[in-house]
């Protein structure tokens, strides 16, 4: 679970994320929903302690993300949009760094690394740097190392947006899993398709500022006679 209080952010000036307020259930999938420059990344950023929030508290799992970083740390695995990090190792010595940073047992990084990794078909270049691969098997590298320790939280940016068809098709399953196991998926998009599809539940954000919170149910109620969810979300995000 994930609970968000009244952030805010500014850059230098200007408004990110502004009294941004969001309550993320287990069992369900979050889809943080949102126009370019809406706000998504940023607020992401400071649910996984990379940027600091000017006003506000992240509680994640009941672990205050500024007061208990650590603490809070492990409850989560996070795929941020672009990985550009560890590049001079091979796949392999990345995953079993992930696995030593979270203890995973050499039994279990065994079987996990070979499962995840014939999954997502990375299997074949592991023993290739990562500087070597693309965008989207930079990202299948580092949800492996996800999937690797097994965390209650996903925190996932953009996660589909690079992945071919099969590996798309593969890691909505696996979100699902996760969900059904009554355990927490948020990513963000802002592909409508990818999220009628897939989410139990939804926020949109526009210019830092949310603009709707409910599940999918409730969503749909909103569309009237002749609309989308295309419409409706230009609507809300101000374009209609
Ligand atoms: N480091 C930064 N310095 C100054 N402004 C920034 C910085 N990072 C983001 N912004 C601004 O903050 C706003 C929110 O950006 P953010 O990256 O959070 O949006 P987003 O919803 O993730 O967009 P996208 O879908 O395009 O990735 C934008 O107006 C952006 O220009």
């Amino acid at each position: 679970m994930i609970t968000i209080t009244d952030i805010t952010k500014d850059y230098g000036g200007k408004t990110a994320v502004h009294n941004l307020n969001l309550h993320v259930p287990d069992g369900k999938i979050f889809g943080f929903l949102g126009p370019n420059g809406a706000g998504k990344s940023t607020t992401i950023k400071m649910m996984t302690g990379v940027l600091p929030m000017d006003t506000g508290h992240i509680v994640i799992n009941g672990a205050d993300i500024t007061e208990e970083p650590l603490k809070a740390k492990r409850q989560f695995g996070y795929v941020p949009d672009k990985s550009d990090s560890f590049l001079r190792l091979k796949g392999r010595e990345y995953l079993n760094f992930i696995a030593d940073l979270y203890g995973v047992t050499e039994e279990k990084r065994k079987e996990r690394i070979a499962y995840y990794t014939e999954e997502l078909e990375i299997h074949d270049a592991l023993e290739d740097q990562i500087h070597t691969y693309s965008h989207g098997m930079r990202q299948k590298a580092v949800l492996c190392g996800v999937l690797l320790h097994q965390p209650d939280v996903w925190i996932l940016d953009e996660p589909l947006t690079g992945l071919d068809p099969k590996s798309a098709h593969t890691l909505k399953k696996l979100m699902r899993e996760q969900a059904d196991a009554g355990k927490t998926v948020f990513f963000s998009s802002h592909v409508l398709e990818v999220v009628e599809q897939l989410c139990d539940e939804v926020a949109i954000i526009d210019k830092g500022t949310l603009r709707f919170q409910g599940d999918m149910h409730e969503l749909k109620e909103e569309f009237r006679e002749g609309r989308n969810l295309e419409s409706l979300f230009l609507e809300l995000t101000g374009d209609a």
